[in-house]
């Protein structure tokens, strides 16, 4: 088997998304991000300071909103203030939210024109009708590796499991999209395992350390493993279990350095996206 370098896939995109950053502020536009922290959340306060320091290699001005304990309220008139701001192209607000809280709820105050990680429920909605939208950074990286990495879609068996509408749902609409027949697995699936090793293309994106274990793959599988989980030492997992799968899949990628650098690059390649698209509205 195969590793998937999300690394090498990460650093062809730098290029690209630092190039498209260079043009926009030739033509007088810093494009800029901005990134709602409502929580302290460990895995998230990583994510942001990897955000915030590839942003600053490619040209991308990056502004961190932290909130101190905030209430539906504070977080919703904070993305209504970013959403009216003009130097404002792109926003993201981080999970996970403050208990009672949800995404989908808070994220319809996001401008759609600058919702580059379709938090906003009407950007799923384009998104299942095959409109032109920003799918969350994270199930477009998914895409991003498969179609990096040449793996036929087009009429294969993928299954996705978690049904999370920042990963799960997103990917399977992604995979669709691409003519994969799709199936999503989720918490209450019978017989998971059995469901999963019918997958030519097997997404985990469940949040359990190592949960997807041999008997969860068909030999030759695509396996693309979504989940960062800390370890008690600082590291992080994937939900799949990598020394296991690894002499059964087809391709692999691992945590780290599978899906999650290509997150972060998808996500700025959405900013500049959404600066451009300030400029053809001009
Ligand atoms: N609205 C929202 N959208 C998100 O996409 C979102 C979020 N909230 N909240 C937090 C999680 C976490 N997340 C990660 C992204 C990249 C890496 C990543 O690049 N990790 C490195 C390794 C890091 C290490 O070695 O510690 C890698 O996989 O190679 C990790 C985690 C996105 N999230």
């Amino acid at each position: 088997m195969s590793d998937i370098d999300g690394r090498a896939v990460a650093k062809a995109l730098r290029e690209e998304v630092g190039e498209a950053a260079e043009k926009l502020r030739s033509e007088g536009v810093t494009p800029t991000l901005a990134v709602v922290v409502p929580t302290d959340d460990e895995g998230t306060a990583w994510y942001v300071r990897s955000i915030a320091k590839t942003a600053s290699k490619v040209g991308i001005d990056c502004r961190i909103e932290h909130l101190k304990d905030p209430g539906r309220g504070e977080i919703v008139a904070k993305l209504q203030e970013l959403s009216a701001d003009p130097a404002v192209h792109g926003i993201i607000c981080q999970t996970p939210l403050p208990e009672g809280v949800t995404l989908s709820e808070v994220g319809g105050y996001i401008d759609p024109y600058k919702d580059i990680d379709g938090a906003n429920p009407h950007s799923l909605g384009r998104l299942a009708a095959g409109l032109r939208t920003w799918a969350p950074a994270t199930s477009a990286a998914v895409l991003e590796l498969l179609k990096r990495e040449d793996i036929e879609l087009r009429g294969t068996r993928a299954v996705v499991v978690g049904r999370s509408t920042v990963v799960g749902k997103p990917a399977a609409l992604l995979l669709l999209a691409e003519s994969a027949t799709v199936t999503v697995c989720h918490s209450r699936t019978k017989d998971l395992a059995a469901v999963c090793r019918e997958a030519d293309v097997l997404v985990a994106a469940v949040g359990r350390a190592g949960m997807i274990g041999a008997d969860f793959v068909k030999r030759g599988a695509t396996v693309i493993d979504v989940g960062t989980n800390p370890t008690e030492d600082g590291g992080l997992v994937g939900d799949v279990d990598y020394d296991a799968v690894s002499p059964k899949a087809g391709r692999l990628t691992p945590v780290p350095g599978g899906v999650g650098p290509v997150t972060t690059m998808l996500l700025l390649r959405h900013t500049t996206e959404a600066a451009a698209l300030t400029q053809t509205h001009a």
